[in-house]
């Protein structure tokens, strides 16, 4: 891959290599944009099938975090790190130790937490290295585990879109059909369940699987059953790129509204779903209620604080079916709009008076 002409097309600032041979420490942290404030981004641990495919997805996912923090009105950019390695076989405790003199290294440019593959456990072990860390244990006055926060911004949002959709919010009686029931489908799947829907699940993890069928009546089928399933929501919550040419003429859902990351294998595909008349909730906005609360940890962290934001999601879902409608564009055009205006905004106005990027951590 020609890495600078993809940082050059997509306007990354920085790609930063880790490496520490006594762990088996292999990490890539892009960063993206820092026009709003330090990177921030959480940490995905996978079995990559290639290196490139590795630098890919961290780069792809940075840039998704520049968007996802401005359209969520934080004052934060974007950046995401992976790491290369199994995360139920090759994590130790050097390994995010090393890791996190890498983040302490950047001195504030980047700020980590949770993506998939990590855990709170991980992220207090980068944090015996830096403070350049969110998501860590309650213990430590933070946040915790982000992801029933997510799931409720999805919840919320989900019901937005079905408003749009449906010309009602109520999800009851809705049949919703979930890809991926981890830690925020899980979460989700009881949200869901408490009003009434109706869930249809799938996962790779057969426990998982069994977990949603016992305590919410789910019905489960085979994980490449989901997309033509009959139901009124499709909601990925695996892995991205599951919107896509196999995918999209299976799909009978009139909305698409999920946790997982890039959603769309491509553009193109947002302009084919749109064309269909289907309502899809754009991925970084229905999902930002994790990296909303544990933004929060920036200011000291207060839970009444973060929820009332995160309820500012079913808002900003409204506001880009709105844009959408008025323009007469695709959904996730509409989100790319209003996060790049507000980038735009702060750039024109911050470029005059700030050299070095005084932030909220200055003050730490
Ligand atoms: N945890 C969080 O707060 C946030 C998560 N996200 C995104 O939401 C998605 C889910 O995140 P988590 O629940 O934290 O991850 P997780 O790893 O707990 O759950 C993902 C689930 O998807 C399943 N899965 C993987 N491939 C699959 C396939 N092909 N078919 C069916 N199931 C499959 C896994 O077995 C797992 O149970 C990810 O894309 C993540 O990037 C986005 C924002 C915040
Ligand atoms: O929610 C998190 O764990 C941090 C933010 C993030 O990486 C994401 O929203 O994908």
């Amino acid at each position: 891959m020609e890495i600078f002409k993809y940082l050059e097309q997509y306007d990354y600032e920085q790609v930063v290599f880790c490496q520490d041979k006594q762990s088996g420490l292999k990490a890539i942290i892009a960063i993206h944009d820092t026009t709003l404030g330090p990177a921030l981004g959480g940490t995905r641990m996978w079995t990559y099938e290639s290196e490139e495919a590795a630098i890919i997805d961290a780069l792809r996912l940075a840039k998704g975090m520049t968007y996802k923090n401005a359209a969520a009105g934080l004052n934060l950019g974007g950046g995401k790190t992976v790491i290369i390695g199994d995360p139920r076989k090759d994590k130790n405790e050097e390994m995010f130790r090393a890791f996190g003199r890498y983040i302490q290294g950047l001195n504030g440019r980047y700020i980590t937490a949770e993506d998939v593959g990590t855990t709170v456990a991980d992220m207090d072990l980068i944090h015996e290295e830096t403070d350049y860390v969110t998501g860590i244990s309650p213990a430590f006055g933070s946040s915790g585990n982000p992801s029933p926060v997510t799931a409720y911004g999805v919840y919320r949002g989900m019901k937005a879109a079905a408003k749009a959709a449906f010309g009602s919010d109520s999800l009851e009686g809705k049949v919703i059909a979930v890809q991926g029931v981890g830690n925020v489908a899980y979460n989700l799947c009881r949200h869901l369940h408490e009003e009434g829907a109706q869930l249809i699940v799938t996962d790779i993890n057969k426990e998982a699987v069994q977990r949603a069928v016992e305590e919410f009546g789910a019905r489960a089928v085979d994980p490449n059953e989901i997309y033509g399933v009959e139901c009124d929501i499709y909601a990925p919550c695996a892995l991205g790129a599951t919107v896509n040419d196999d995918t999209i003429p299976q799909l009978k859902a009139k909305v698409i509204a999920g946790a997982a990351n890039n959603q769309l294998k491509d553009t193109r595909h947002g302009d084919i779903i749109h064309e269909m008349g289907i309502i899809y909730a754009p991925d970084y906005v229905i999902n930002a209620g994790g990296v909303i609360n544990v933004a929060d940890e920036l200011y000291g962290y207060n839970h009444d604080r973060a929820m009332k934001k995160v309820e500012t999601i079913y808002t900003n879902i409204e506001k880009v079916i709105e844009i959408s409608k008025r323009d007469g564009i695709p959904t996730y055009l509409a989100a790319d709009r209003m996060a790049e205006e507000r980038i735009e905004r702060m750039r024109n106005s911050r470029s005059q008076f700030l050299q070095n990027g005084h932030h909220i951590l200055s003050r730490r």
